[in-house]
């Protein structure tokens, strides 16, 4: 079965607010995003219970230690069977090459090893604030490509992005870099807490592989008519 590109974030710490969200899009199999909030509560034993279900699983725990710590975490993490997994770019090249390491040295024999890309700038995070903040200088386009090359270069398959710089990061490492969109509103949504946010619609016009949507769709009234907006924008962002 082939993944949606509509990833729907899990950011809740309650397992039974998971399944009473779940329970509202009855049988249908998503795509589902188990961030550090749901984990580090729910662990191992509900993503093996939302795999059961037939659900595809990002496990998105953004890792960022020493190349040693990552690749073996990694180790660890791909018995999960999960099919995406993402690091930050942040940690550098032979972090995400020992990231993958780990990823191959753990996928059991006979299944694929999990989509692994790296987060360039978090979408809630300003050019200003990358600047002054975290004293990286250049625009933050420049920034996001330069993250983006370095973890094509360590063998990663994409990167985590605002859609906005979507078209730079393709023209630069390829059309099959992959790139996961997160920072995604419908129009009239509150940003909160993103800074780089685009509509599902401009996503896809944008080349966005994937988009991931939390609280569009968990915040809504009406979660299932949240989705099936989403994905009409999507098939009209062509
Ligand atoms: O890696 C991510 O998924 C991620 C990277 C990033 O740069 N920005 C970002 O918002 N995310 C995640 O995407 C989700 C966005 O949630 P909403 O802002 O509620 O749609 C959250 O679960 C974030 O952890």
């Amino acid at each position: 079965m082939s993944m949606s590109p509509i990833i729907i974030a899990l950011d809740y710490s309650e397992e039974a607010l998971v399944w009473d969200l779940l329970n509202k899009f009855d049988d249908e199999k998503l795509f589902l995003k188990v961030g550090m909030e749901l984990y580090y509560s729910c662990g191992n034993a509900l993503l093996s219970k939302l795999k059961e279900k037939g659900h595809h699983i990002f496990l998105d725990l953004k890792l960022h230690d020493i190349p040693n710590t990552v690749g073996r975490a990694m180790q660890s993490l791909a018995r999960l069977d999960v099919d995406m997994i993402n690091v930050h770019a942040a940690g550098g090249k032979l972090m995400m090459e020992r990231a993958l390491e780990g990823l191959d040295k753990g996928t059991a024999v006979g299944k694929d090893r999990p989509i692994c890309t790296a987060v360039t700038q978090l979408t809630s995070t300003s050019e200003q604030v990358m600047q002054e903040q975290l004293r990286i200088a250049g625009n933050i386009e420049e920034i996001v490509v330069h993250y983006a090359k370095i973890t094509k270069d360590s063998g990663l398959d994409g990167v985590v992005s605002s859609p906005l710089e979507v078209p730079l990061v393709k023209e630069a490492c390829g059309a099959a870099f992959l790139t996961v969109t997160p920072g995604i509103r419908l129009l009239g949504d509150a940003r909160d807490d993103q800074q780089r946010i685009t509509t599902p619609k401009q996503a896809r016009g944008l080349g966005s592989d994937y988009i991931v949507v939390g609280r569009s769709i968990t915040a809504s009234s009406n979660p299932q008519q949240a989705l099936q907006t989403i994905k009409t924008e999507w098939s009209e962002g062509v």
